[in-house]
């Protein structure tokens, strides 16, 4: 059995300050999940200061799900200063399929080196130029129709990436995981994608990126299954996740995960 908890373990005990540029319907769900798993949250995107916060920060996490012209030139410094300082990155190309701004923003950004691009399977399929691109923020592909362009992706950019769905898949090109954690309940709540963004952001710092992410895919998966057989309907599934979350434990992790080399 793979110690996936071990991640959990180092992720709590350094607990990281994830800097987030993310979208109004994600601010508050992920600073409480990113709490709730052991990390410290920042929210912030103003281009004036955004250099010194990053610069302060363990890791950051990068999503234009809501963003305006000065927004992006926020979320470009913040990268330039992550990028200067060593300080690892996570791109979620959020609903990159519905305007020509958040493609092209995603391919500059996929230039500049993130650690790991996190994002559901229309989303990814959205970067390797195929697919409808999803309807809005949600997938209508499935895990396993992404799986050939991630792999292609994670080849091509160095990048981690890293497919959600019902079964998560993880590569970096060479080599890849199933993480066939979750709940139907997940895709439900809004943000819970977003959240997980900064939840891989933080079990990167200081960990090998495969194992890092797939780490924390898992950990989100067995929250949510745990969050699941109590939840009677999405909305307090939302206020049961982040309890499930908060009390997860590394053994737990390590014997709940159902991750496999894929
Ligand atoms: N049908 C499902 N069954 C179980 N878990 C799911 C399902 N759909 C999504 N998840 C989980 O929900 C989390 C968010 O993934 P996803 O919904 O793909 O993100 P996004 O909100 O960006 O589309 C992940 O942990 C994923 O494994
Ligand atoms: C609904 C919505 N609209 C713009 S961003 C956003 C949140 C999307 O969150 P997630 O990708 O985690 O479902
Ligand atoms: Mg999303």
């Amino acid at each position: 059995m793979a110690d996936w908890g071990s991640h959990l373990s180092t992720m709590r005990s350094t607990a990281p300050l994830v800097l987030n540029i993310t979208n109004f319907v994600a601010m508050n769900v992920m600073a409480n999940v990113l709490l709730a798993t052991g990390a410290s949250p920042a929210m912030a995107h103003a281009e004036e200061e955004i250099a010194e916060i990053t610069a302060l920060s363990d890791a950051l996490t990068i999503n234009f799900g809501t963003a305006d012209a000065g927004w992006m030139r926020g979320i470009f410094r913040a990268v330039e200063t992550a990028r200067g300082q060593g300080i690892p990155w996570v791109l979620d190309p959020v609903a990159v399929g519905v305007s020509t701004l958040r493609k092209q923003t995603a391919a500059r950004l996929i230039e500049m080196g993130p650690a790991v691009i996190r994002g559901n399977a229309s989303e990814i399929l959205v970067l390797a130029g195929q697919g409808a691109g999803g309807k809005g923020v949600d997938a209508t592909d499935g895990v396993t129709e992404a799986a050939a362009a991630a792999r292609a992706l994670a080849s091509r950019t160095g990048a981690v990436v890293a497919v959600t769905g019902a079964v998560d898949y993880v590569t970096d090109g060479c080599r890849a995981f199933s993480v066939a954690n979750g709940h139907p309940l997940m895709p439900r709540v809004t943000a819970l994608g977003c959240s997980l963004t900064g939840v891989v952001g933080a079990f990167l710092v200081g960990q090998p990126t495969l194992e890092a992410a797939t780490a924390a895919l898992a950990c989100y998966g067995v929250a949510g299954e745990r969050a699941g057989k109590c939840a009677s309907g999405p909305g307090s599934f939302a206020v049961d996740f982040l309890d499930a979350l908060a009390a997860l434990t590394p053994d737990e992790l390590s014997q709940m995960a159902r991750v496999t080399p894929a």
